[in-house]
Order: structure tokens, then sequence, then C-alpha cells
């Protein structure tokens, strides 16, 4: 008997790019043509030299900057046609994890305020992945730290009582806490010690595993994206030079700025 090949089903989409240009004042462009679609569950992977444009990349799809041209699809709404305040709303959809995560914090806010700071502006209660009934906020961000493999005696700590590591932990669970369509990883573990960096990834992996994530991970260092993402897409000078799937980054024919980055990265 001939079994029925089901065709795999493909996650709808969460993140569409058309044609980003983007030119800072009296420059050159920044950002020339940029087209890519992020589904939910994915990661895509952004890589390339210091100037390539990968920030201004992410600053126009969070819409902290004004495209040129272009059109930003986020969950099938136009975010190049909405107005200032249906964009405030639309921007809640995605959180972004910074390098530095000291500069995401307030160093005058425990860690438990900062943890529940995107929860009560937005108005939100208990994350359903919680699996917890619990409307008090100590559990909440107790849970949340629980995720990133933190004890919950940190919620009263400051940021300054924190490594390096342990804050870019309380980042992550902060960025998750509102159930995001998407997070922008920009470089989330460039400014960690390369001990601390594969723990974060691997944590980064497990939670969009557990949790359905998608991401946009930017990254100089090409053996994070790979690691991290389905697909990698590699910027030189404003431009998408080259895209390819996993194993597909060591074959043969990929473009010479790619083999540049992975002479690189075989070197390390
Ligand atoms: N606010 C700005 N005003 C003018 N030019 C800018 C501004 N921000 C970035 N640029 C320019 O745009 C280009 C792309 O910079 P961008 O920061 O996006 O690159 P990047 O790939 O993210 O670099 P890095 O990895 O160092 O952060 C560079 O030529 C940069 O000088």
């Amino acid at each position: 008997m001939q079994l029925l090949q089901m065709p795999k089903l493909e996650q709808p989409e969460v993140l569409r790019l058309k044609n980003i240009w983007k030119t800072y004042h009296g420059g050159h462009p920044a950002v020339k043509g940029i087209s890519f679609t992020i589904r939910r569950g994915e990661c895509l992977g952004l890589v390339g030299e210091s100037g390539s444009g990968k920030s201004t990349l992410a600053r126009c799809l969070l819409t902290l900057e004004r495209i040129d041209k272009g059109e930003i699809w986020l969950n099938g709404r136009p975010l190049h046609e909405l107005t200032t305040s249906q964009l405030r709303q639309a921007r809640r959809e995605m959180q972004v994890v910074f390098q530095n995560p000291s500069g995401s914090f307030n160093s005058k806010l425990t860690i438990m305020d900062s943890l529940l700071e995107p929860i009560r502006c937005q108005n939100k209660g208990c994350p359903s992945f919680l699996d917890s009934l619990s409307t008090s906020e100590w559990e909440i961000a107790s849970k949340l730290l629980e995720k990133v493999h933190l004890p919950a005696s940190y919620l009263a700590r400051y940021p300054s009582e924190l490594s390096g590591g342990q804050k870019q932990r309380a980042a992550i669970a902060r960025a998750i806490s509102v159930e995001p369509s998407l997070i922008v990883l920009d470089e989330p573990t460039a400014s960690l010690d390369v001990s601390i960096q594969a723990r974060v990834l691997n944590l980064l992996k497990d939670l969009q595993e557990e949790l359905g994530l998608s991401y946009l991970f930017i990254s100089h260092d090409l053996s994070a994206v790979h690691f991290m993402s389905e697909l990698l897409m590699v910027m030189q000078q404003g431009e998408m030079v080259d895209v390819c799937k996993g194993k597909e980054l060591f074959a043969s024919n990929r473009h010479s700025y790619t083999k540049q980055l992975l002479e690189l990265f075989d070197g390390d």
C-alpha cells in the first residue's frame, strides 16, 4: 500500500521586507534594496563586517529609522503605511536584545522591575508559556528568570550586581515576557567572555525551540550565525550579496565575500 505523502506545512510569515532602501542625510545608501522573509519559529542570520548596514537594516525594520523606499510587513500588517500611534502599537510585537546588556537596564531599577517593565507597559498578565494561573508579579518574574536559568533571588538585585552573562540572560527573559512575534538579536554575545557566549547561544536556541520564537540574529561572527540560523544572509556595503541555508554555506559556489568570512571562521 502506498502511503500518501503530505506536504510539509509552511509556518506563517512573521516579517517580510521588500526592497528596503535607506540613506542617511548626505551619505551613501547604508541599505540597498534588501528583501527577506522570516517565518514563525525561524532564525534568520545576518552577517557582515562593520559598516555593512546590519544595524541600519535592523533599525529600519523596527521602524526606529524612516525608510526611503520599500515595504515592511509584520504579521500581514504594512508597517510602512501605519500612522505614528498605530506604529507604537505594532512595535510592541517586536523585542530587541542588544550587544551591551548593561546599557539595556536602568541601573536604578531592580531586576524585577526591569523584567516586568514591558508587561506593565503593555498591560499584559502572565505569559501563556509560563503555565501559571498566578497574577502575582513576583511569581511571574521569578518564573521568567527560571526560563533563563537564573535563581529568583536575583530579582531583588540591581544590574550592577549581575555579571554580563547574567544580565544578558535577564534581558532575554524580559524580551520573551510579552510573547513577541519577532526578537531582533543584535550581536547578543559580542560583549561576553568566549566561555559564556556558547551558553547564551544555547539558551537562545533552546528557547526558540520551546516557544517557537522567530529571530533575526545579527552578528559579525559567522560561526555564531551558522550555529543559530536556518537561513543565512551576507551583507556587504548595504547590499545582500549572498543568501544560503545551513550547510550550503560551505559549498564551493558561495560569493567571494562569504568565502572571505569563511576563511576567518576556519582560522578561529
Ligand atoms: N546615524 C547615522 N548617521 C549617518 N550615517 C550612519 C548612521 N548610522 C550608520 N551610518 C552609516 O551607515 C553605514 C552602515 O552602518 P551600520 O551601523 O548600519 O553598519 P553595521 O553593519 O551595523 O556595523 P557594526 O557591525 O559596526 O554595527 C555606515 O557607513 C555608517 O557609517
